[in-house]
């Protein structure tokens, strides 16, 4: 690729990622206007109390030393320590990781979590580089961003092309600065560091219970649903194999390489075992689809699973789901969920349906700060109990005041923060 090509790709990136958080902003501004809050609850939300911006040298296997872009954004910590995934991703941009830390308080709110939202990138590609280059990435990345997090003020997790090797790194690199081990400075992690049972699947259950209560009120049956899912990493390869076991049939899966369709379902047992730690699996077959013809495709459910703005203005209408479920943060763009909504598809979005994989964070931090740790039949019980609950106030809030999923969603999610910061006397 060229220079300039590159450069147009980045700017396109930039374009996208600026209306992620414009969008944000405008449904921020129309949940405080119907929840009756004044115009400076707006101005102190609308963009994250502190955003850092770091440098990372990291030494090359071939000698070299190559400078990565990271950022730490902290939303609003009225609530609460700020908390949210790390992103390791080629389109990681500055308002990205504004967006995404804005929608992680919005979470919080929605599960009733005792956080803030925060979150974190590095602008770079993990499929290419090593094991042993992405730990000095990770050990520098807590290096540069040390002083402004911790186990009670900003706790950090996985997120696309992060893991739990990636946590291990991270949490051993923080020890090691402060002097004491410090579990509660990350969640995500492998189970013999401190782990929470039922993390690595979080998300997908999450998202599972919420399908799961948006086909009741859709009148829909799981069992024989068609169900597609774009992404298969964390979310959306476990949410697949839920579905699975659920008795529904999964008729196509995506990577960002490609989709892979079959009418009849697709084996997902043996697709699970063939993906690679970044979630891709459909480079090993011939027959593909595109993601954009993957969205399309006749199903009842639809769950997009991988990053954001994949369902715009340009193909809503050809969204042929009764449900989507949001697992990935940012999926739709507003006009797309406008037209969904018009439609008479229910769209259950991002800060509701993803927001499994933050209570188990949570669950995690929690164990860790008392140091005894729940089962996994203890942890998914509780996680059923948050999920339900929360899904039923966005809902209930939704038809009660006749707006859609989402501003119900952020109506929900944005009060507990505005009251805290009111109580502060913030604002
Ligand atoms: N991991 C977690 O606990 C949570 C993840 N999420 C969200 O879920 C989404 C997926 O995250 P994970 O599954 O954790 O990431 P992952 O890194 O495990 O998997 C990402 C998947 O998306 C695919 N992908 C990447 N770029 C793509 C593109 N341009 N087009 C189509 N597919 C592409 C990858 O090939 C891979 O299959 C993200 O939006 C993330 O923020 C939300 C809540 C929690
Ligand atoms: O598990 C966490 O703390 C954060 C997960 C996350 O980044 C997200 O929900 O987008």
């Amino acid at each position: 690729m060229t220079a300039q090509n590159n450069t147009d790709q980045k700017s396109d990136n930039h374009h996208e990622n600026d209306n992620v958080l414009q969008s944000t902003q405008s449904v921020i501004a129309d949940a405080l206007d119907k929840l009756g809050y004044s115009s400076e609850v707006y101005e102190l939300l609308k963009e994250p109390i502190r955003m850092l911006t770091v440098r990372i040298p990291v030494k090359m296997d071939d000698g070299s030393t190559k400078i990565f872009t990271g950022y730490r954004a902290q939303h609003n910590d009225a609530v609460g320590p700020t908390k949210g995934g790390v992103r390791f991703h080629p389109n990681v941009s500055e308002t990205e990781v504004k967006a995404l830390s804005i929608w992680m308080s919005l979470k919080a709110g929605i599960v009733d979590l005792p956080y803030g939202g925060g979150k974190g990138g590095i602008i770079c590609d993990p499929r290419t580089m090593s094991f042993r280059e992405l730990e000095r990435l990770s050990r520098g990345y807590v290096r540069a961003i040390s002083q402004l997090v911790g186990p009670t003020k900003d706790i950090p997790a996985p997120d696309v092309f992060t893991n739990s090797q990636i946590m291990a790194w991270m949490m051993d690199e923080y020890s090691r600065i402060r002097e004491f081990d410090s579990p509660g400075f990350i969640t995500g992690k492998p189970l013999v560091l401190g782990g929470s049972h039922g993390r690595e699947t979080a998300t997908a259950k999450g998202v599972t219970i919420c399908i799961r209560e948006a086909a009741v009120k859709k009148g829909i049956q799981l069992e024989g649903a068609r169900v597609v899912v774009q992404g298969f990493g964390n979310a959306g390869s476990f949410l697949a194999k839920f579905m699975h076991d659920a008795g529904a049939k999964v008729i196509a899966i995506s990577d960002a390489y490609g989709g892979l369709y079959d009418p009849e379902g697709l084996d997902i047992d043996y697709l699970l075992e063939r993906r690679d730690s970044f979630g891709t699996v459909t480079k090993l077959f011939k027959d593909t689809i595109t993601n954009q013809e993957l969205l399309e495709l006749d199903c009842d459910i639809l769950v997009p699973a991988a990053i954001e703005n994949q369902i715009t203005e340009k193909n809503a209408n050809q969204i042929k789901a009764s449900i989507v479920v949001e697992a990935a943060n940012g999926p739709t763009t507003l006009e797309a969920t406008r037209i969904l909504s018009e439609r008479g598809i229910l769209l259950v979005p991002d800060v509701l349906a993803s927001a499994g994989g933050v209570t188990v964070s949570y669950f995690e931090w929690v164990q860790n700060n008392q140091g005894y740790y729940w089962t996994e039949e203890e942890v998914e019980e509780k996680l059923e109990r948050v999920m339900v609950k929360s899904f039923e106030t966005v809902y209930t809030t939704a038809m009660n005041r006749k707006v859609n999923m989402r501003l119900a969603a952020y109506m929900v999610g944005v009060r507990k923060m505005a009251e805290a910061s009111r109580f502060r006397g913030w604002i």
